[in-house]
């Protein structure tokens, strides 16, 4: 391993309040996807690492659960702080990790999971129940943790999501078991370290590697009260039926197509900056990117001469160099994964802006004109920097067209109109939309999907809902009417 760029953790897993190895489970080499360097020797969870998880989180649950809950809120507060204090050097290791240039993971990435533990240490207390008169006698409710939750990640934000399913599960007294992709396993250790320091007792956040056979042990087993996944849509159909067995609540935040369209009264500048980040950021690794750019005839030829000329901008490089913006893509698998739909996109006759294959892991930011609805380009999630640029005429057509696919995750409109882009927005099928902006994800604002794309939210309070339950009490305050 080249020194300095070895980032082994004390041990794989994390439970218990203590790193915890079994050498005895499948190793697991952790690279750097720039040089395909190996960083990190792990190994996947035996039956025994998830035992002990799963032991732990539930013994440690009813007494984080009984703590007031401000008390959970001061502890997620502090880890908080202690992420902010540490920026430099968690972006370096979550670029390790990534392969996403420092640049991103500075600014997008843990910060972001930090906005998260701030935001529901902050809404924690504020969470009560209702009063419900019922002439002489009443009812309350009360919003209860669900218990023992399961958080699965995927590799191309691993520390945000682990922080964005800990966050409002923690806060509502739930204990969590998290399995990190295991392309990324080494944030959600480290977010595991950073809990204890901030004063979270042993076992109420626990991290364990491996597989999907490792997810999927977790998925099923009845200690386990919610299972929360990031990840594709064919996984989540698997996670969800599995869950469905042992009647375990689920979010699904899975894949996308979604989305972005822009008519011809649109701010090109805008536009084109928005469709950059919605398709290039993070090298197009991103459930939620406008993967399909709805161009209104009119703007054509200005929206493809801008971008060309502003994609040509883009500095890629290695991911460790202030100055680089583009980074490769997650490993081998995934590169050749997106070449075959550059080539595909050619063969169905799709018109290469520019862009193209890249070399090694780079594959560079790439855009395809005169797409069609019935290409594969149009249909499928690439998860790589490939725009598609579809053309219309109708604003009727286009919202059709938007809503073709199976995928509901995400959309955007750009127009000067702003009583069409309203009017649009209501009628696109996606849980996420935007109007003259892209891809902003506030920790204030629901985030998740409709259709294949998923089921609950993240962020904002209504995630609260996802990692609780409602308990009636019905209070009687006079005598007891009985027939008998
Ligand atoms: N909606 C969102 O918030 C969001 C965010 C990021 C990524 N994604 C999606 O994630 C996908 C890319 O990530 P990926 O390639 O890691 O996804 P993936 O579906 O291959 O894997 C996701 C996670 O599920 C685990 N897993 C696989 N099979 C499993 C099983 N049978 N049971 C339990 N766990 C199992 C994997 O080990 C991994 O940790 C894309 O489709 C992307 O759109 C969605």
């Amino acid at each position: 391993m080249t020194q300095d760029l070895i980032a082994q953790p004390q041990a794989s897993h994390f439970v218990a309040g203590r790193p915890l190895e079994d050498t005895s489970g499948t190793p697991l080499r952790v690279e750097y996807p720039h040089t395909g360097a190996p960083i990190a020797q792990l190994h996947e969870a035996t039956p025994q690492v998830i035992d002990a998880a799963l032991t732990a989180a539930r013994e440690a649950q009813p007494e984080w659960a009984a703590l007031r809950p401000v008390d959970r809120g001061r502890i997620l507060a502090h880890a908080a702080r202690i992420i902010r204090d540490r920026g430099e050097e968690l972006a370096r290791l979550e670029t390790l990790d990534t392969g996403k240039p420092i640049q991103e993971t500075r600014e997008a990435d843990w910060p972001s999971g930090a906005d998260s533990l701030e935001y529901f240490a902050g809404l924690a207390p504020t969470v009560t129940g209702e009063t419900i008169p019922l002439g002489a006698d009443m009812a309350y409710t009360r919003r209860e943790p669900l218990g023992v939750c399961v958080g699965i990640g995927a590799w191309n934000y691993p520390s945000q999501i682990a922080c964005w399913k800990a966050a409002p599960a923690l806060a509502m007294g739930n204990a969590m078991v998290f399995k990190p992709s295991e392309l990324t396993p080494l944030g959600a250790l480290r977010l595991a370290e950073i809990f204890l320091e901030a004063g979270m007792p042993p076992g109420v956040f626990n991290v364990v590697q491996g597989r999907g056979a490792v997810g999927a042990a977790l998925v099923t087993d009845p200690r386990v009260d919610k299972v929360s996944l990031t990840g594709s849509v064919p996984t989540g159909r698997r996670v969800y039926t599995a869950a469905a067995e042992g009647m375990r609540h689920v979010t699904m935040e899975l894949g996308g197509k979604s989305p972005l369209i822009v008519f011809d009264d649109a701010t090109l500048e805008d536009a084109v900056g928005a469709a950059m980040l919605g398709n290039f950021y993070s090298s197009g690794q991103i459930c939620s990117n406008g993967t399909r750019v709805f161009v209104q005839r009119g703007l054509k030829d200005a929206f493809l001469a801008r971008l060309a000329e502003r994609a040509a901008t883009i500095r890629a490089g290695d991911p460790l160099d202030p100055e680089t913006q583009f980074g490769p893509l997650i490993s081998a698998a995934q590169t050749d994964k997106v070449r075959a739909y550059i080539a595909g996109a050619s063969a169905e006759g799709a018109r290469l802006v520019f862009g193209g294959m890249g070399e090694g892991r780079f594959v560079p930011p790439t855009a395809f004109a005169e797409v069609t609805d019935t290409m594969t380009l149009a249909r499928e999630e690439v998860f790589g920097p490939v725009m598609a640029v579809l053309d219309f005429d109708t604003e009727d057509e286009v919202i059709a067209r938007a809503n073709a696919t199976q995928f509901g995750l995400a959309a955007g409109v750009f127009t000067r109109d702003l009583a069409r882009a309203h009017r649009v927005v209501a009628q696109l099928q996606a849980g996420t939309t935007w109007i003259n902006a892209y891809n902003l994800t506030p920790v204030e604002m629901p985030f998740g999907g409709v259709k294949a794309s998923g089921l609950g939210r993240e962020n904002s309070r209504a995630a609260i809902e996802f990692y609780s339950q409602v308990k009636s009490v019905y209070l009687g305050l006079s005598p007891v009417e009985s027939p008998y």
